[in-house]
């Protein structure tokens, strides 16, 4: 760029607010520096805009798969989570252990969880004793009282999302179920393909035991394969149920209890032309799985003749802090769609406040960049794989809220995240379709 004439640098140099008391010579040389640093950023910012549009466009070839409806559903049963401590300690009879009782009591208050669902109520719980009993094997009485309940809240959250999309059932090619609470073969995948009318050569697999990164591992893997097969429309359902993990409390199993609840999700995801009706709500771009060496005594789930037992370490919000943001890298693989975290929105898995509290320290979030995840964990707690489907399910409710004020409330680039044993983490890109056509979500 040339150097300023001296009427140049006047007419910028009052723009820049120079004092008085500076000499014309030193005006003109400091104009002329800020003018060379304005079209440099500008430069940047041009080239940034160039590569984002050239990516966006390898992506829309490559043809990257999409959700294209959300349900979800809850058992009716409420507990507030100030009344759990003395519910679960009364059901369990365990009113005598009065130290772990207030210490359960400390930890409800810090979850951030105000109220939870479950599909069981006191009195069925009272009628099995064995649940309790650690003497006792309860794990077939486990099996029985969900195998019929899981497949079913799955089909009450599939069947809205399945209104939604708008399309019928036959045109469902695959199913992805994931849950940690189905222990027969043929499984809840099975069950939840014929309670909805599936059609007999819909391509079934099911997850197990991924734990709370089980709904992000189902979503990644109907990514792969509506990707992989032309036409693939997945249906992606998540069904939780705390009852076979339900048990005595001990030092040991408090958080979990303290955090655990019941719900299911589902998601309808497709690639390839749209159909009729069909309409993106969040493009999958790219999706990364992460285990952290060494940490797989952290986090984990042990089945035994007392049912599954959960273990949450103390040192999981520090583990998942300490190398989520290399994930973030990884999963991003170069995209050039932000430069700042705080240009992205959010889709994170609430396991517990504190792992909320951590990521947003290490990725310096503004307030209410998690505000879904945290909205989630306190109108419903932990509901393991199920959870990330709420999750997305509230950014699109905020998003819609957005657009009917005409302001759209979410960036175009987001991420989703969920952890679960291994530790693992599950991360994916989302991209947010934006203009007139989400108007009708
Ligand atoms: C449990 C909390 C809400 C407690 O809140 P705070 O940490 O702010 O409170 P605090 O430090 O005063 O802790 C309260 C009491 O709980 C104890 N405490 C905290 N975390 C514990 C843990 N993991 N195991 C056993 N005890 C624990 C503390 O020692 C303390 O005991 P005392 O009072 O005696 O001093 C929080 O730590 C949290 O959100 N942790 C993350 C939980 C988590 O890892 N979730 C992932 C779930 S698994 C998942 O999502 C994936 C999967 O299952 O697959």
């Amino acid at each position: 760029m040339a150097t300023l004439t001296m009427a140049e640098a006047v007419h910028y140099s009052a723009q820049l607010k120079l004092p008085d008391s500076m000499s014309p010579a030193d005006k003109r040389s400091r104009t002329d520096d800020a003018i060379r640093q304005m079209v440099a950023v500008a430069g940047t910012r041009a080239e940034r805009q160039r590569q984002r549009v050239v990516w966006s466009m390898d992506q829309q070839v490559q043809g990257h798969a999409a959700m294209l409806a959300i349900g979800t559903a809850n058992p009716t049963g409420i507990v507030p989570q100030d009344e759990f401590a003395d519910n679960f300690f009364r059901v369990t009879k365990s009113d005598h252990l009065t130290e772990l009782k207030e210490k359960l009591k400390r930890i409800c208050q810090k979850t951030g969880i105000e109220k939870r669902h479950f599909h069981l109520t006191q009195e069925s719980l009272g009628a099995h004793p064995e649940l309790f009993d650690r003497e006792m094997p309860s794990l077939s009485t486990r099996i029985d009282m969900v195998a019929t309940a899981t497949p079913m809240l799955a089909q009450s959250a599939a069947t809205k999302a399945i209104a939604e999309w708008g399309r019928p059932v036959a045109d469902i090619t695959h199913l992805v179920f994931s849950t940690y609470s189905a222990w027969q073969a043929p499984s809840a995948d099975l069950q939840l393909a014929s309670l909805l009318g599936l059609r007999p050569t819909v391509c079934r697999t099911m997850l197990s035991l991924h734990g709370c990164s089980g709904g992000a591992r189902a979503l990644h893997l109907a990514k792969e394969l509506a990707e992989n097969n032309h036409g693939a429309r997945v249906l992606v359902a998540c069904s939780e149920m705390t009852l076979v993990g339900i048990r005595s409390p001990n030092e040991s199993n408090l958080v979990g209890h303290a955090l655990f609840s019941d719900g299911a999700g589902a998601v309808i995801v497709g690639a390839g032309p749209l159909g009729e009706g069909e309409r993106p709500l969040f493009d999958m771009v790219s999706a990364t799985q992460t285990t952290i060496p060494g940490t797989e005594h952290a986090l984990g789930m042990q089945v035994s003749g007392a049912g599954v037992n959960i273990h949450v370490g103390i040192q999981v919000p520090m583990l998942i802090g300490h190398n989520i943001e290399q994930c973030l890298i990884d999963a991003f693989n170069n995209a050039p769609c932000c430069s700042s975290w705080n240009d992205l929105f959010w889709a994170v898995h609430p396991g517990g406040r504190r792992i909320l509290d951590s990521i947003d320290t290490v990725f310096k979030l503004e307030p209410g960049k998690l505000g879904a995840s945290r909205h989630v964990l306190r109108e419903y707690g932990n509901m393991s794989a199920a959870t990330i489907v709420f999750v997305l399910d509230e950014l699109r409710k905020r998003r819609r809220r957005g657009d009917d004020d005409g302001d759209n409330l979410l960036p175009e680039w987001g991420v989703m995240l969920a952890f679960g044993p291994g530790v693992t983490i599950e991360a994916m890109v989302l991209r947010c379709p934006q203009g007139p056509s989400l108007k009708k979500n």
